[in-house]
């Protein structure tokens, strides 16, 4: 059975790789058909992820009927992409299985990929692939352990077969909810860790960061009807743990420059930004607190520099752990 990889970025190129290595067969599809037929005839994702080379089994193209043929279909769009992809497409993807495979929530609505899919086209079958994971680790063929929720449990039990291979291995859920806000937040605490040791405050200040973040993530979580032990997970604390860790995420990098005062290369895919300003809408709706997401927030706009940001955070009420 075929699968259909929607978007030729970095992470729908290296998951379409990986993939069609464990014997899928793969059409993996961007919106530049002259880069797409190059990538075809190259064998390569020159531009987003160079050095992958492409199995046999993987068909770059820019014919968007021949990519969404198969029934399953992998959604690798940047997250404010998303809504309008839904939408021009809609009679094609009506049908499909759908897994979002994008971290975040929109700007316009507050909502996240599977909830966006659910609204836009309820007759297709919602799923989402989140967790740590870095593109260049997949392409590799590096072990990675993903969530993969669903919330039909049978629809999300076909999922994981179809999509898991030796090195790509996919844990199963059915809470969605949960799953969304882990991907989505944990970006926006990784740009604020990016500024805490970019602006030289130090890796404990990055810790203690990282734990209040994780409390912030559970606490809206929480309030809007995930599982907890959903955010103790791989597509909770496991990417918060890798992305605020680690210079080969962009989120990160992002922050680090916020903190070094420094230009950040423009164009480069940088979820938690738009994120952070979407969930406080939500916060707001939902009357939850989200300090850490607000400081962020602020920095981005430039309505608060880091150690007036700091301030606040420390100016907090001392309260129990
Ligand atoms: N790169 C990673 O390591 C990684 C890992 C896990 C998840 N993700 C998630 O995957 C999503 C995509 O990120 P990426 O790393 O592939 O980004 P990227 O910047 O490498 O690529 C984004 C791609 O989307 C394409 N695109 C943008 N708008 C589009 C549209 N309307 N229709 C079709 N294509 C469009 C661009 O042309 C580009 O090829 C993000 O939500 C990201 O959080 C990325
Ligand atoms: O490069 P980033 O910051 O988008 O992170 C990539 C993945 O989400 C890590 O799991």
């Amino acid at each position: 059975m075929s699968i259909g990889v929607i978007g030729a970025g970095a992470f729908g190129t290296s998951l379409a790789i990986s993939l069609a290595a464990a014997g899928r067969d793969v059409v993996l599809w961007g919106r530049d058909a002259a880069a797409m037929a190059e990538m075809q005839s190259a064998r390569e994702n020159a531009r987003r992820l160079p050095g992958a080379g492409f199995p046999e089994r993987l068909t770059a193209t820019g014919d968007f009927a021949e990519a969404t043929a198969p029934d399953t279909l992998l959604l690798s769009v940047p997250m404010q992409q998303l809504e309008t992809l839904l939408t021009d497409n809609a009679g094609t993807l009506a049908q499909k299985s759908l897994v979002a495979c994008c971290k975040g929530f929109s700007l316009r609505t507050g909502e996240g990929p599977v909830s966006l899919i659910s609204r836009i086209l309820p007759q297709a079958q919602a799923a989402i692939l989140t967790g740590p994971s870095f593109a260049a680790d997949i392409a590799r063929g590096l072990p990675t352990a993903l969530t993969l929720a669903c919330g039909d449990k049978e629809s999300g039990r076909r999922l994981q077969e179809q999509l898991s291979t030796r090195n790509l291995r996919l844990y199963r859920t059915t809470d969605v909810t949960g799953a969304e806000l882990g991907g989505g937040l944990k970006n926006v605490i990784a740009i604020a860790s990016g500024v805490v040791i970019g602006a030289g405050l130090g890796e404990s200040a990055r810790a203690a960061l990282m734990t209040r973040g994780f409390a912030e993530m559970t606490r809206i979580a929480q309030a809007l009807g995930a599982r907890p032990e959903t955010l103790a997970g791989l597509s909770g604390f496991g990417d918060l743990t890798l992305t605020c860790t680690s210079t080969q995420s962009r989120n990160y990098r992002f922050g680090q420059a916020l903190g070094r005062n420094e230009e950040f290369a423009a164009g480069t895919t940088v979820e938690g930004a738009a994120t952070a300003r979407a969930m406080l809408g939500v916060a707001e709706r939902h009357g939850a607190e989200m300090p850490i997401t607000r400081a962020v927030t602020a920095i981005i706009a430039g309505e608060l520099d880091v150690g007036a940001a700091m301030d606040q955070l420390l100016a907090r009420p001392l309260k129990e752990e």
